[in-house]
């Protein structure tokens, strides 16, 4: 075990009972949603009873939730949204594209970062495995004192970032000698991820024989209540869509805002993606394209429902050229909004 000037004595005099001390390093871990292990009934199951347990996503009081998520929800969705993950899942590797594209980004991150020896990237999924307390006691393990902790959401929401950090912390109260921790604030206006997203949108439009009408810019949704208990995420994605747009230096009916993936009775923020694509279509348009800015990597939300459900959509209403422009994943430009991002983050500890 080589030891360190950390030690109480001389290296090669510590007594046998002294617990080991690790040279001094620092840890990235990259945190996305979480994932289900495989399409079937349990596995599904497994997934949704950790996340729609978890009180930051479903804020209702327990005693009326519990109820139906137990009665209703966990017996009825497993089943149905397995299906539609059996449809976007990553064969090659028998595991979701979301799992499959924050191990490259982890990886390719850690490659990047090569100028810093003393630098370990890792990545953990918040629901599902590999989970926040185990890589962070690895990180700590492997000698990590302190660890730069990165929720994968440009956007802050409650439901997501904030859960990460709780999660995190929490595996913390465990730990005698707890690294200290940095969390990564969230990135929505900064400059490397908007230009990004526009040269996203640039590429894959010019790789197309037909120019769009309108593009989508389309957010996972949250609960309109949230939003006016003080969530932050709603403006946050106004003002990605916005300066995008200045970017690209389109006028503001060229890229419109919209949010997906409702969950629930509550009315969610709006306008509505699935809505809207409908009503585009029943209006005439007839070409459109949608970007999904608020997601560091493809997945269910993005593959099933905007790239499969919305283009359906689009078509059964009239519409006639749709397309999808995939997430950053572990392209070029999205790694570098990663290296961009971590390196500011390092500063000061490397
Ligand atoms: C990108 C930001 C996300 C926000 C904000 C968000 C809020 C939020 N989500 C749910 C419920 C579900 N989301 C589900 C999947 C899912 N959600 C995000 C991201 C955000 N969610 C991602 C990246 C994924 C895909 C995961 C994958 O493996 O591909 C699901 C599971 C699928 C399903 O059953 O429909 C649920 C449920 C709520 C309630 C919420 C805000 C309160
Ligand atoms: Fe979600
Ligand atoms: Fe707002």
């Amino acid at each position: 075990m080589p030891l360190t000037d950390e030690t109480c004595r001389p290296v090669g005099e510590l007594p046998a009972e002294h617990p080991p001390v690790k040279i001094q390093k620092v840890g990235v871990l990259l945190v996305n949603l979480g994932t289900p292990d495989g399409t079937d009934f349990r596995s599904m199951r497994r997934y949704l009873k950790e996340f729609l347990t978890d009180k930051r996503v479903i804020e209702w009081s327990r005693v009326f939730w519990y109820p139906i998520l137990f009665g209703i929800v966990l017996n009825t969705r497993p089943g149905r949204v397995g299906k539609a993950y059996e449809e976007i899942w990553n064969k090659d590797l028998d595991e979701s594209y979301l799992r499959t594209y924050t191990r490259n980004q982890s990886d390719r991150l850690g490659a990047i970062l090569a100028d810093h020896p003393s630098v370990m990237v890792d990545w953990a999924m918040r629901y599902g495995q590999p989970s926040i307390p185990d890589k962070m006691q690895a990180l700590k393990d492997a000698g990590c004192d302190r660890i730069v902790l990165f929720p994968l959401y440009p956007q802050y929401a409650a439901a997501t970032t904030a859960t990460v950090n709780d999660k995190a912390f929490k595996a913390m109260m465990d730990m005698r000698w707890q690294p200290a921790l940095r969390t990564v604030p969230p990135y929505h206006d900064d400059p490397a991820y908007i230009e990004a997203i526009a040269q996203s949108i640039e590429t894959h439009l010019q790789s197309l024989d037909w120019e769009p009408e309108i593009v989508l810019a389309s957010f996972h949704g949250i609960p309109q209540s949230y939003f006016l208990k003080g969530d932050p995420y709603h403006c946050q994605c106004m003002k990605t869509a916005r300066l995008v747009r200045e970017r690209l230096g389109w006028p503001k009916e060229k890229l419109m805002p919209t949010f997906q993936s409702r969950f629930g009775p509550e009315e969610w923020l709006q306008p509505y993606t699935d809505k809207t694509v409908e009503k585009l279509a029943k209006d005439g348009v007839k070409r459109i394209a949608v970007i999904n800015p608020g997601f560091v990597s493809d997945c269910l939300e993005t593959l099933e429902e905007i790239a499969g459900e919305a283009g359906e959509i689009f078509h059964e209403h009239g519409g006639e050229k749709f397309t999808h422009i995939p997430c950053l994943n572990d392209s070029e430009g999205g790694m570098k909004v990663l290296e961009t991002i971590v390196r500011r983050e390092l500063q000061g500890w490397v």
